[in-house]
C-alpha cells in the first residue's frame, strides 16, 4: 500500500478563505460548476506536497485577494508509520515557511523531492502545451519530474540556468570589448560541469520514460507506436568540447548555443511528430500519456505510487477513454479528479469513490459510499490543525 493524502486545510489560498477537505485512498471526485474552486483545490494539494504551485511561477498569485498570506496544511497517511503533518505558509516578500511534523524544512528542493512523504503527478488542461508548445515547455516538464526525485538534479538544473545567464552576459561584454576572451574558459568549466550533470540525469531517465510513454499511449490511444526521444545539442561526453568549439560563434551572437537549455524532447505517434502534426485530441492524449509515464517512472524509482491530481481530465474524451481512465483512477493509490459533470462517472464508480462537492470556495460536502467522511475525523483534525492565524 502507498502513502496517500488524507486531509487538507486551506487558509487564504486562492478563493478559499478557510476550508478543510478529507480524501480517501483510490478515487476522489471534486465536483462543482465553473469557477467554484476545483482547480484551486488540486493546486492546494500540490502546493502542500511540493511547496510550490504547478500553475504559476509567482507565489503571490495563490494568496487570496485582499489577504496578506496563504497557508496550506496537509496530513499524509503512510503505511506502517505515523501520519505526517506538513504545512506551507507564504506571505509576499517573505521567505516561504515549510514544516514537516512541526520542524522547519529549510531547503525547498529537498522538500519538493519527497519531503512531504508523498509525490504528486498533476494534469491541468493547460499542460497540453508540453506537447504542442515550445521546447522550453517540454524541458520544464522533464526537469520538474527529475527534480521531484533528486534534489541534486534540481540544484544542478537551477545552478546551470544561472551559469548560462552569466556566461551570456560575459559573451556580450567580450563582444563589446569590455572583457577579455580569456575569462571565458573559467566560466565554461563551470557551465560544462553543471550542464553535464543535467544531461546525465536526463539521459538516464529517457529510456524508461520512453518505454512507459509507449505503453501508456497503447492503452490510451491505440496500437500505433508512440515514442519520446531526446533531441540534444550535445551528449554528456561531448558537451565540454562542443561548448569550447562554439566559443567564437557564441561571442558573436551573445548567447550560448549548445547545452541542455537548448535541447528538446521529440514526441511521435506512428512516426509522426505530435508537436507539429498532432490533432488536438492526439495532443491531449499524449499529454496524459506523458503524465502516466511520469507516474510509472516515479513508481519505479521510489517504489511508491505518486498521487494523481487531474483537473477536468474527462471532458473532451470519448466514452471508451473515459471508462479506461475511470478504471485507471480506481486502481491507483489515490487520484483526485475534478469535473463539472458527475455523469462522466457511472453510478457504480461513484459508489466506490469519494465525492467532494465544491461551491464558491467552500466544501459543501464530502461523502464516501459508506457515508459522511467528515464525521468524527473533522473534530479530530480541527484540534490538531495549527491555530495560528499567520503563514507559520
Ligand atoms: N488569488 C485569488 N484570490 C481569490 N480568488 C481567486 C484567486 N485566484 C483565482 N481566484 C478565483 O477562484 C475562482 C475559482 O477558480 P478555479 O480555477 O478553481 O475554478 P474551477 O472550479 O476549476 O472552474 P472551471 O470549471 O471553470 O475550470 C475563479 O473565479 C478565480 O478567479
Amino acid at each position: 500500500m502507498s502513502s496517500y493524502f488524507r486531509a487538507l486545510r486551506l487558509v487564504n489560498f486562492r478563493n478559499y478563505e478557510s476550508a478543510t477537505v478529507f480524501f480517501a485512498p483510490g478515487l476522489n471526485v471534486a465536483v462543482g460548476e465553473n469557477a467554484q474552486g476545483k482547480t484551486n483545490l488540486l493546486e492546494g494539494i500540490s502546493f502542500a506536497i511540493s511547496g510550490s504551485s504547478t500553475r504559476t511561477a509567482s507565489d503571490s498569485e495563490v494568496v487570496r485577494w485582499g489577504a496578506d498570506f496563504a497557508r496550506v496544511e496537509g496530513r499524509i497517511a503512510r503505511p506502517e508509520s505515523d501520519e505526517r503533518r506538513i504545512a506551507v505558509g507564504y506571505a509576499p516578500g517573505q521567505k516561504k515557511r515549510i514544516t514537516i511534523d512541526g520542524a522547519p524544512e529549510r531547503s525547498l528542493a529537498d522538500y519538493a523531492a519527497g519531503g512531504a512523504g508523498v509525490r504528486a503527478i498533476t494534469f491541468f488542461p493547460d499542460d497540453i502545451r508540453i506537447v504542442k508548445g515550445a521546447p522550453s515547455d517540454r524541458r520544464e516538464f522533464l526537469d520538474a519530474l527529475l527534480s521531484s526525485l533528486r534534489p541534486a538534479y534540481a540544484n544542478a538544473a537551477a545552478e546551470y540556468t544561472k551559469a548560462v545567464q552569466q556566461r551570456n552576459h560575459l559573451l556580450r561584454r567580450i563582444r563589446d570589448g569590455y572583457s577579455s576572451g580569456k575569462t571565458l574558459d573559467t566560466w565554461d568549466r563551470k557551465v560544462a560541469q553543471l550542464g553535464t550533470e543535467v544531461l546525465e540525469g536526463r539521459e538516464r531517465a529517457l529510456p524508461h520514460l520512453g518505454e512507459h510513454f509507449a505503453s501508456s499511449m497503447r492503452d490510451l490511444y491505440g496500437p500505433e507506436k508512440a515514442a519520446v526521444t531526446y533531441s540534444g545539442t550535445a551528449t554528456p561526453e561531448s558537451y565540454s568540447e562542443r561548448l569550447r568549439e562554439a566559443q567564437s560563434a557564441d561571442v558573436e551572437r551573445g548567447t550560448t548555443s549548445v547545452g541542455p537549455h537548448r535541447d528538446d524532447l521529440k514526441l511521435t505517434l506512428g512516426g509522426v511528430d505530435l508537436t507539429v502534426y498532432g490533432s488536438q485530441g492526439q495532443q491531449r492524449l499524449a499529454t496524459l500519456g506523458l503524465k502516466f509515464a511520469a507516474r510509472e517512472y516515479v513508481r519505479g524509482t521510489v517504489g511508491e505510487d505518486p498521487i494523481l491530481l487531474m483537473d477536468d481530465v474527462m471532458s473532451e474524451l470519448d466514452e471508451r477513454r473515459r471508462e479506461y481512465l475511470t478504471e485507471y483512477f480506481l486502481h491507483s493509490a489515490q487520484a483526485v479528479v475534478s469535473t463539472t459533470n458527475l455523469d462522466y462517472f457511472g453510478a457504480g464508480t461513484l459508489g466506490r469513490a469519494k465525492v467532494i462537492r465544491i461551491s464558491g470556495g467552500r466544501i459543501e460536502s464530502d461523502t464516501t459510499a459508506c457515508g459522511n467522511g467528515r464525521s468524527g475525523a473533522a473534530a479530530e483534525f480541527q484540534r490538531t490543525w495549527s491555530q495560528r492565524p499567520d503563514p507559520e
